[in-house]
């Protein structure tokens, strides 16, 4: 913000050249001073000292410069200038890594955004303080604080910059800068009296007052004393106010600032009236208003006509008054309808290129959108679609499985079943005689074996085993006079007959060509040698068919009772039985013979 609030520079240089050299300012101070007084002067200085030398200059001397050069060339916003500095800057915290240029670049390019009411000053301004945050260098730290009050202030956000400005002059203290905390302290004013807290903004501004004084810097001196003289009014100090506008007064007459010097005159005469000295204020401005009229200041003579008719108007003389209130409207609408016109015209075409600019990037932005939508849309179809893929790829997968499982378990379960069967049959087979269907050798061994397995430690007392070996009579003639199949339906007829005649008692079986075996359990040997007896006539009565040639067919039978000693396992057992049987042979067939050695 500086102090330029308060009209222009208008040969200030002159003036503050003058000052230098009487009040022994520092250089440094001097150079500051010029940023203000003589911005223009300046800023020419430095870009032929930058181009004659600037490449060998330190580098701390050359980002001074560079610092004086922006900031002389914010305050007449001199964008080449500017630009100049700040590329300057960059470039040597590019080449020297200097942290410093860099916040210094940003700095100067956060006062022009904010001076200028473009982009966000405040962000590039932070953006530049976060790069020497931490900073040790007086200098800097000075002026990180001071920049930091100052883009608060101008972006009005004044609650926010009254803090940062009292650093600033505690800063500015510790170093004895009189200059930095006159600037802080004008700022500070300048804060405190838009937040309407007068007596808040007096102190600053008076302190201020005093430090540019200390150091010979008269210009600010009255800059400073104008802002103070606005305070005063506010609260009623007119006196003090009227004080300060005389001051003010000498300084621009004395530096040729004539409407800075025609401003104060009628900030004097409204003091004069505010006083009441009615004539005295009228008097002075119609001298005001006739000078302003004579120097052609168009663009104030509306404000003096304006603060004329308010004189008119308290004295009672209203015909005056009204002409001049006239005068301001017309004046004022002449100006305003010019100002607006072209005003108007530059915003429209502001408007125009902002409002293309900004459809374009609405466009862009819709296309960005559209295209991240698009983009993230084809990726979620191309995962679903893989998940979808992967997903069908599982499930024909699982189900091929689940089907090859089934059909592999029906047919293991079809194959177990089928050799299980086939083992069932199997061992039926082995144990079944194929013609007659009743037990085969192997069979009745097996079933001989497990019933004397059974009996072994039986007490004597219980019933014998009874074992019957048969024979069937002259078998060969039925086969020799008949054929052998009808010798197997006569086998087939005779081992019915054996199996019905023996019932529960005797389990029959076929063990050999024409020889069948009975095995009795625990029938005892006279309930074997009765069943023995009754199987022998059930054969002889045998209807055979007429086909077998012969009518009748006779068995002999060997029969042997199991008694543990003589007969003590079943080839002694089966050889009795046998031999009782050939017994039977011998004398003469279709008879009984009970064994002699179980006898
Ligand atoms: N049809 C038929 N004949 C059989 C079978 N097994 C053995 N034979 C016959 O049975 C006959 C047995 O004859 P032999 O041992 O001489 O005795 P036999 O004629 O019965 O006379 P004896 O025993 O002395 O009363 C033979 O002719 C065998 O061929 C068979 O499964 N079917």
């Amino acid at each position: 913000m500086g102090v330029s609030m308060q009209g222009s520079m208008i040969a200030g240089w002159m003036l503050a050249v003058a000052l230098v050299h009487g009040g022994g300012m520092s250089v440094r101070d001097a150079q500051r001073y010029r940023t203000e007084t003589d911005p223009h002067g300046l800023i020419t200085e430095l870009q032929s000292q930058l181009d004659q030398s600037g490449q060998g200059l330190a580098g701390a001397v050359l980002r001074e410069k560079l610092w004086l050069l922006g900031t002389a060339a914010v305050n007449v916003n001199d964008v080449a200038a500017l630009h100049e500095a700040t590329t300057r800057l960059d470039e040597l915290a590019g080449r020297t890594h200097d942290p410093a240029a860099a916040a210094d670049a940003g700095f100067l390019r956060s006062r022009q955004l904010i001076a200028a009411s473009q982009g966000d000053g405040i962000s590039e301004e932070l953006q530049a303080a976060a790069l020497v945050q931490g900073t040790t260098d007086p200098v800097m730290l000075g002026r990180l604080h001071y920049t930091l009050c100052d883009a608060y202030a101008m972006s009005e956000e004044f609650t926010k910059a009254i803090p940062l400005c009292r650093r600033a002059i505690a800063t500015y203290r510790t170093q004895a800068d009189a200059w930095g905390m006159g600037n802080a302290g004008n700022d500070l004013g300048i804060v405190y009296t838009h937040l309407h807290r007068y007596d808040e903004a007096i102190p600053a501004y008076l302190e201020a007052r005093r430090q540019f004084a200390s150091i010979g810097a008269g210009q600010m001196v009255v800059l400073v004393g104008d802002n103070l003289s606005q305070a005063y009014r506010k609260t009623g100090r007119v006196r003090e106010a009227l004080a300060l506008s005389h001051a003010s007064l000498a300084q621009e007459q004395a530096a040729g600032r004539v409407s800075d010097a025609l401003s104060s005159r009628a900030d004097i005469a409204l003091d004069y009236a505010a006083l009441g000295q009615p004539g005295k204020a009228l008097a002075l401005m119609d001298a005001v208003v006739a000078d302003a009229r004579d120097a052609h200041l168009q663009g104030l003579l509306p404000d003096f006509v304006r603060t004329r008719s308010e004189i008119e108007q308290q004295q009672g003389k209203l015909r005056p008054a009204l002409a001049d209130a006239r005068e301001v409207i017309t004046a004022l609408n002449q100006r305003n309808a010019a100002v607006l016109r072209s005003e108007e015209a530059r915003l429209a075409a502001r408007y125009a290129t902002r409002e293309k600019e900004l459809q374009i990037l609405a466009l862009q932005r819709q296309n960005q959108v559209k295209d991240l939508q698009l983009k993230a849309a084809q990726a979620e179809a191309a995962r679903r679609g893989e998940e979808q893929q992967r997903q069908s790829l599982r499930i024909m997968f699982g189900r091929g499985v689940v089907v090859a499982l089934s059909l592999m378990a029906l047919l293991l379960y079809l194959l177990l079943r089928s050799q299980h069967r086939h083992a069932v049959e199997l061992r039926a087979q082995a144990l079944r005689d194929p013609l007659t269907g009743v037990e085969n050798r192997r069979a009745f061994q097996q079933r001989a074996m497990d019933l004397l397995a059974e009996s072994r430690g039986f007490p004597a007392s219980t019933s014998a085993h009874v074992l019957m070996l048969i024979d069937v009579d002259h078998f060969k003639r039925i086969n020799d006079g008949a054929g052998h199949p009808q010798g197997d339906e006569v086998l087939r007829i005779i081992t019915d007959g054996l199996r019905r005649a023996a019932g529960d008692v005797g389990h029959v079986a076929r063990i050999g060509g024409e020889e069948f075996a009975v095995l009795c359990p625990g029938c005892g040997a006279m309930a074997g040698m009765r069943l023995a007896e009754t199987l022998r006539a059930e054969v002889a009565t045998l209807a055979l068919p007429p086909e077998a040639k012969v009518s009748t067919v006779t068995i002999s039978i060997g029969v042997a009772v199991f008694d543990g000693a003589r007969c003590h396992d079943l080839s002694s057992w089966m050889r009795a039985a046998d031999m009782a049987m050939y017994e039977a042979k011998s004398h003469g067939r279709n008879r009984v013979v009970a064994s002699a050695l179980a006898t």
